[in-house]
C-alpha cells in the first residue's frame, strides 16, 4: 500500500493506491483505501486489510454516535483520539494499521496519523504504507503551500503512480480526493498503467 496526505494553501488532499495483497498473491486491485467516515472526514487505510476496515467501521459508528448525542459533528482530533484510545488497548496483541485522519471542523483543516504501535499525531505532510518512501520522494520534491488545486491533485497523482511503479506491493487504481470546507470531494479513480504511459509520453514531448 501506499497512502498519501498533505495539507496546502487549498485544504487537504488524500491520495491512495487500491493494491491487497497476501505474499506475492494480489487479493485486489480496486481495494478502497480511502474511507468516507461522513461528508467532512476521510480515513485512509495501510496495513491488515481486515484490521483497517473493521476498526474504520467501529470509529464511523462511534463518530456517528456522537452526532447523534452532541448535535454537532465530531472534531478531527477527537475522531483520531477514539480510534487511537481503541486500538491501544489491543497493543502487542498483533493488530497492524497505519491511518491517517482528514477533515475539516470547526478549528479548520486538519489531518492526523493514528498507527497501532499507539502513534497519534498531526501534520501537514504523511506518507503511510510500504510504499511510502518512494511517494515521499516525489511529494518532498514538489510540495509547497502555495500549490494550485490542480498542481496539488497531480502531486498527490504523481506521487502514488511513482510508488505504484516501484512497489510490488502497491498498484492499481490511484484515487485522489479533495477536503475543502464545504467537505471532501472526490477527485479521480486513474488506473496506474494509464497513467505511466500518460507520463512517458509527457517525457517523450519533454514536457516534464
Ligand atoms: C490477499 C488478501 C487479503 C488481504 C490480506 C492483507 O491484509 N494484506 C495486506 C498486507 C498484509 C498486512 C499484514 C499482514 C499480511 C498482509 C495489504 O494488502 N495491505 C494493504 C492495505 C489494506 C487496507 C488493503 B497495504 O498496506 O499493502
Amino acid at each position: 500500500t501506499t497512502t498519501l496526505g498533505f495539507q496546502y494553501k487549498g485544504g487537504i488532499i488524500l491520495a491512495v493506491d487500491s493494491r491487497a495483497t497476501g505474499g506475492q498473491f494480489i487479493g485486489s486491485s480496486t481495494m478502497k483505501k480511502i474511507v468516507e467516515i461522513n461528508d467532512y472526514l476521510l480515513g485512509t487505510l495501510a496495513g491488515g486489510a481486515a484490521d483497517c476496515v473493521y476498526w474504520d467501521r467501529v470509529l464511523a459508528r462511534q463518530c456517528r454516535t456522537y452526532e447523534l448525542r452532541n448535535r454537532e459533528r465530531i472534531s478531527i482530533a477527537a475522531a483520531s483520539k477514539l480510534l487511537s484510545n481503541v486500538i491501544y488497548t489491543y497493543k502487542g496483541m498483533g493488530l497492524s494499521m497505519g491511518m491517517m485522519l482528514a477533515g475539516w471542523d470547526k478549528r479548520g483543516p486538519s489531518l492526523y496519523y493514528v498507527d497501532s504501535e499507539g502513534t497519534r499525531t498531526p501534520g501537514k505532510i504523511f506518507s503511510v504504507g510500504s510504499g511510502s518512501i518512494y511517494a515521499f520522494g516525489t511529494l518532498d520534491s514538489g510540495y509547497h503551500w502555495d500549490l494550485s488545486d490542480e498542481e496539488a491533485y497531480e502531486l498527490g497523482r504523481r506521487s502514488i503512480y511513482h510508488a505504484t511503479h516501484r512497489d510490488a506491493y502497491s498498484g492499481g487504481i490511484v484515487r485522489v480526493y479533495h477536503i475543502k470546507s464545504t467537505g471532501w470531494v472526490h477527485i479521480s479513480d486513474e488506473d496506474c498503467k494509464d497513467l505511466h504511459y500518460m507520463y512517458q509520453e509527457q517525457k517523450e514531448k519533454g514536457l516534464n
